[in-house]
């Protein structure tokens, strides 16, 4: 069994975004992320931190807005106008889940399609399905086939089942391995929470993508001789022996599965990095396109 290094991969990908960062120096332009966080969630507040310590690493341009849990929907609207009309902001992220008064729908309809660097908004969706490359793809699902490819796994003619169709991970996961070329032409199943027999279609995959959002969810019965398995799950569990009380693992029982698939994710270290590494690029994508 391999375990593929998200980290390391998440870090190759920041190299390359540096260099792509120095060329539009050369050209006078500082790439800005804007990262909006309403409320207190302490999970988000960790998310929102890293982010924005990476982005200024990096050397983007990083604002970090941080908006009470009793912001109301207008005033949501209005800091993303703003950071529309901001010259110096390329990519906008919102983090979700917002606070229940927020109808997130509208919010990602409201940020302008050219910053959305989640590939939340419907026309990143529509071009993903068009598969049109101006668009922006979904960080976490860009970030899982980026790490396939550096495993060296093919996914041409490759039976992969994704776990989950969230808008987020699963839906656009299962189109980028269909789409055509590099990281697709994979036969695509994608399973969910009405799926009959999922340990019969997931011991069938030769790549497994889970993204249940449930701790240790898919064990050795669901996972076939030589698989390749992508846990994109980040569930945080008890655990009285670590000095925090709690720690972090993915939707996949990994020391169960790891004897018998190919290669598998760690978590934390494996698609989490990936996610950051594929924010960052995806802003750099929206710098140059903005100032093409
Ligand atoms: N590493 C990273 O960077 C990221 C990690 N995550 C993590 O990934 C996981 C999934 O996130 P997300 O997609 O947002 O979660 P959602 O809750 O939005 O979606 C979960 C999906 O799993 C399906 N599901 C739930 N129970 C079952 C079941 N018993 N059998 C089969 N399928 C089931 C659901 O089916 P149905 O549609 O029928 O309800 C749904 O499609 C979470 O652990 C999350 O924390 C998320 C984003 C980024
Ligand atoms: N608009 C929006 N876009 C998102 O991309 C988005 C979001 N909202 N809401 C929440 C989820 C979750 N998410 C993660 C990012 C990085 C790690 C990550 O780096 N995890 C580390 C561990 C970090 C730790 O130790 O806490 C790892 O897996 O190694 C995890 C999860 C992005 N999300």
């Amino acid at each position: 069994m391999k375990q593929i290094d998200g980290a390391a991969v998440a870090q190759k990908v920041h190299q390359e975004t540096r260099q792509r960062i120095e060329a539009l120096a050369a050209r006078g332009i500082q790439p800005g992320l804007a990262v909006v966080l309403v409320g207190d969630d302490p999970a988000s507040r960790a998310y929102v931190r890293s982010k924005d310590k990476r982005a200024a690493e990096l050397g983007f341009h990083s604002v970090k807005r941080e908006l009470p849990a009793t912001t109301s929907q207008e005033e949501l609207l209005a800091v993303v106008r703003e950071l529309n009309h901001d010259p110096a902001i390329h990519g906008i992220l919102v983090q979700s889940p917002p606070p229940k008064q927020i109808d997130e729908a509208a919010i990602v309809r409201a940020i302008d399609p050219n910053k959305d660097v989640d590939g939340f908004h419907p026309v990143n969706v529509a071009k993903l399905a068009l598969e049109d490359p101006t668009g922006f793809v979904p960080c976490t699902p860009l970030g899982c086939i980026r790490l396939l490819e550096e495993a060296g796994v093919s996914t041409a003619g490759a039976n992969a089942v994704v776990v989950g169709r969230s808008m987020i991970v699963g839906k656009p996961m299962a189109l980028l391995l269909m789409r055509r070329g590099k990281g697709g032409d994979a036969t695509v199943t994608v399973a969910h929470s009405r799926s009959k027999n999922l340990a019969a279609i997931t011991r069938q995959a030769e790549i497994v993508i889970a993204a249940v959002g449930r701790p240790h969810f898919l064990g050795a019965e669901h996972i076939g001789d030589g698989a390749v398995v992508i846990d994109v799950g980040i569930n945080r569990i008890d655990d009285p022996t670590s000095p925090k009380g709690t720690r972090l693992v993915g939707d996949v029982d990994y020391d169960a599965v790891a004897e018998r698939c190919a290669a598998i994710t760690p978590v934390p270290g494996g698609v989490g990095p990936m996610t950051i590494a594929m924010l960052m690029a995806n802003t750099v994508q929206a710098c140059e396109q903005l100032t093409k």
